[in-house]
């Protein structure tokens, strides 16, 4: 079972770290705090002083070694970390030696039990430096027996990770070849070539530091050393090793160094000071040389190493063959895609934000730039953890991260171009409909080429922006966008031909209105001077009309880069508009009220307006019926000349207005009635005409009977001897008027009526109303009385 120690607080209160030197503290005072010097992250000293068990005594891996890595601020150092592992047999004061050297809190062995403390393996920080301690499980434990598989298992695993393997040794065991620490030895030599020993590369090695304890003085360590090397070369040469490796020699693989230390007991504070000479070998303290050289670096960065350690100690345990390259590689992976993994999440927390307001039809702006900040910023993450880590998993890791990046940015992108190319055929309208808001006076080609290329600029740079992104290998982005390109253009041309058609349209209906306008008096002036010649001066000036707004109309038209045809349709429509309202202005003229006008004023004219436009007073020696007959036969003959449009000069008459059967059905669909010019010139039809004729006999009947009237009415007078007859036949009656009371006093009512009648000015009305009535009975009688024809 694992187990996991967060405190420096022993688990047993007979194991505790040793803390009976005052004169080296493992804790160094005054340091409560430390910064890892990498991120700036304050480590407390309380977090520092804690152990791990991370090889348990069941040989289990505890797997909460890469939190403790954390909490000891080691995290993200990268590769700037050491690790230093030592081996020895058991109780010959390795946790000791630790505690002192680096500040460690491993357990030391309570005196009066002398029982083997380190089980498994345990790791502690250093409390000056980021260095990594392993304390291994004593060699010949004897609690073990004879089991030598852990030893094996802990020195693969140690040097598998560690720089540095500290090898701790009594003086006495020095030059003892059958001693535990030679088989230790041996073991070591036995996994570092089948770990090394088949690499090419060969420049991975590890320091062996022996650190003889309890030396004496009187052999001295230059003896020592020789002995001991006698000794390791003699192992060496004696191993079984594999084939190729014959030749291998023992520097090959491993730098030597070797330390002394004085009696602890007996020399407690020589002991001290050169625990703190060596220390310094390890911390660097004082500038001096540490045993640190960058090719004992395993070069696993720190936020590895847990799941690192972990692999190979899964191998060790399952007795495969422990292959470096190939857990390096492992572990990249896994890192990698972790690192990844971490750099996805904060990229897709990022893009969450925008995508929702583009999917619903939005222009984000600024999105390319967005893009490319999320995009640099989930690499760089990527980049500050996972480049430690082999090279070419790092690098393919990076490549998938990218593919995974753009895969989700893609329909970001391919959604904002849709959303840009709306807004910019929006924008493309407005700026068309405010250009061409205004009178004439602009030109619509100009209008529509600018517009379009602001447009088009606007969408270009807010999409190439986005492209930005990707690289060359975002061939389907490139593609997409050429597509939506393509799209916008054609689109644009549509807007532009519907506007242009908008366009031509209003433009003929201008040119038709002034054309109107211009119609009507030349017409007017025409129509109301009946002649032969009436519809010459009428079609003179409409086809002079019509021939200048055919050429403004072409003027304009220049600039709108319509088509011939287009042309040709705007043209016929225009002249055929043109005709129309002639025809309306003329039926203006001929409708019955305003003809039986004209033909009445015509006809007065003649009848009642002599030879020098004198009004004529009726005679009765005058030739009434003879100047009636005539100015009526005049009259009458207008009545011909208005109801068809027919000049003297035939070629007056215009050839190019389009009939319903020559316009095409588009066009002619408008009218009701199917519209033929050659029926369009006859204005009033033959029963039109007798109608007219009819009700202008008519009236010109009542001016000849006036006018015989005004010549009776002349005439009357009453001889004067009637006067005398009246007064002779009257005398009686009157007297009776006078004498009966009864009718003199009826006669003053009347003289009394007449005086009131008098005084208010009513004489004149009741004349009149009484001569009106009389008139009326007069002539309806005449009329009944007067056949028509009696008169021709
Ligand atoms: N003579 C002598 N005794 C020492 C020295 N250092 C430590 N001791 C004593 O040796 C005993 C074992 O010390 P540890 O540090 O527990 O030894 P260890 O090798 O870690 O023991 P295990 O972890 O059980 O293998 C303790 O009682 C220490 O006080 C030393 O330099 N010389």
């Amino acid at each position: 079972m694992t187990s996991y120690a967060p405190s420096t607080t022993a688990t047993s209160p007979t194991l505790r770290p040793d803390s009976a030197h005052s004169k080296i503290s493992p804790v160094p005072t005054g340091i409560s705090t430390l910064s890892n010097g990498v991120n700036g992250a304050i480590t407390t000293s309380q977090a520092i002083a804690e152990r791990i068990q991370i090889v348990d005594e069941q040989k289990q891996f505890n797997t909460h070694l890469g939190q403790q890595i954390d909490k000891w601020g080691l995290q993200d150092v990268g590769f700037a970390y050491n690790i230093v592992a030592v081996f020895g047999s058991q109780s010959t004061g390795k946790s000791t030696l630790l505690n002192r050297l680096f500040g460690t809190t491993f357990d030391v062995m309570d005196e009066s039990r002398r029982q083997q403390t380190t089980k498994g393996i345990w790791m502690c920080r250093a409390q000056t430096a980021p260095l990594l301690v392993m304390d291994v499980e004593g060699t010949d434990g004897r609690e073990r027996g004879e089991d030598q598989d852990f030893e094996r298992k802990s020195a693969l695993f140690s040097l598998a990770s560690s720089e540095v393997l500290i090898v701790n040794l009594w003086e006495h065991q020095v030059g003892l070849y059958q001693g535990a620490n030679m088989g230790l030895l041996k073991t070591v030599f036995e996994v570092n070539l089948g770990l090394f020993g088949k690499r090419e590369d060969q420049t991975q090695r590890t320091l062996l530091l022996f650190v003889i304890r309890d030396h004496i003085g009187s052999t001295p360590l230059a003896n020592l050393q020789a002995t001991l090397t006698q000794d390791m070369n003699r192992i060496w040469d004696n191993l079984a090793k594999p084939p190729g490796l014959t030749a291998a020699r023992l520097d090959d693989y491993f730098d030597m160094a070797f330390e002394t230390l004085p009696h602890k007991i007996l020399m407690p504070d020589k002991f001290e000071s050169s625990v703190l000479d060596l220390r310094k070998r390890f911390t660097g303290e004082s500038g001096t040389e540490t045993y640190f050289r960058p090719a004992y670096h395993k070069r696993i960065p720190a936020d590895g190493v847990s799941h690192y350690m972990e692999g190979i100690w899964e191998q060790v345990q399952s007795n495969k063959d422990l292959d470096l390259p190939t857990q390096q590689e492992l572990l990249a992976q896994f890192r990698c895609d972790e690192i990844g993994a971490a750099a996805l999440a904060v990229f897709n927390e990022e893009i969450r934000g925008v995508r929702k307001p583009v999917e619903a039809g939005n222009v984000v702006e600024g999105l390319g730039a967005m893009m490319a900040t999320w995009k640099e910023t989930a690499l760089a993450s990527y980049d500050h953890a996972a480049s430690r880590y082999h090279a070419a998993v790092y690098q393919k890791k990076r490549s998938d991260l990218v593919n995974t990046i753009h895969t989700t940015l893609h329909p970001i992108f391919y959604s904002q171009l849709k959303n840009l190319s709306k807004l910019t055929l929006a924008r493309f309208k407005k700026a068309l409909a405010d250009a061409l808001k205004g009178d004439a006076g602009y030109d619509f080609a100009d209008v529509v080429s600018k517009a379009r290329e602001a447009g088009l600029q606007g969408w270009e740079a807010s999409t190439v922006e986005m492209l930005r992104v990707v690289d060359e290998r975002g061939g389907d982005w490139y593609g997409g966008w050429e597509e939506e390109k393509s799209l916008l253009l054609t689109e644009l041309g549509h807007v532009a031909d519907v506007f242009r058609k908008d366009e031509t349209t209003k433009m003929v209906n201008q040119i038709e209105r002034a054309l109107r306008q211009q119609l009507a008096d030349p017409v007017d002036v025409a129509l109301n001077k009946p002649g032969a010649d009436m519809w010459d001066r009428v079609l003179s000036s409409f086809n002079e009309l019509l021939g200048a707004a055919e050429s403004g109309y072409l003027t304009k038209a220049a600039s709108f880069n319509c088509t011939e045809e287009e042309n040709n349709q705007a043209l016929e429509t225009l002249r055929r508009r043109a005709w129309t309202a002639l025809l309306n202005k003329t039926k203006e003229h001929t409708a019955d009220a305003a003809l039986l006008a004209k033909l009445r004023a015509s006809f007065e004219e003649r009848f009642r307006y002599d030879e020098n436009d004198v009004p004529r007073v009726w005679k009765p020696e005058d030739d009434i019926d003879g100047i009636f007959k005539k100015a009526k036969d005049q009259t009458l003959e207008l009545i011909a000349i208005y109801a068809k449009i027919a000049p003297i000069d035939a070629s007056l008459i215009p050839d190019n207005i389009p009939s319903d059967s020559d316009l095409p059905p588009a066009l002619a669909a408008g009218s009701t009635d199917e519209f033929d010019f050659g029926a369009s010139l006859v204005l009033l039809s033959e029963p039109k005409q007798l109608d007219i004729t009819s009700r202008f006999r008519r009236d010109a009947d009542a001016y000849y009977v006036e006018a015989k009237r005004s010549t009776v009415s002349s005439v009357a007078q009453i001889p004067y001897w009637m006067y005398g007859v009246l007064v002779v036949l009257g005398w009686n009656e009157a007297m009776l008027v006078l004498f009966n009371p009864l009718y003199f006093a009826a006669l003053l009512g009347l003289l009394g009526a007449a005086w009131v009648i008098v005084q208010l000015n009513l004489v004149g009305p009741l004349f009149n109303a009484s001569f009106l009535l009389g008139s009326e009975n007069t002539f309806r009688n005449r009329w009944i009385r007067l056949p028509h024809d009696s008169l021709d």
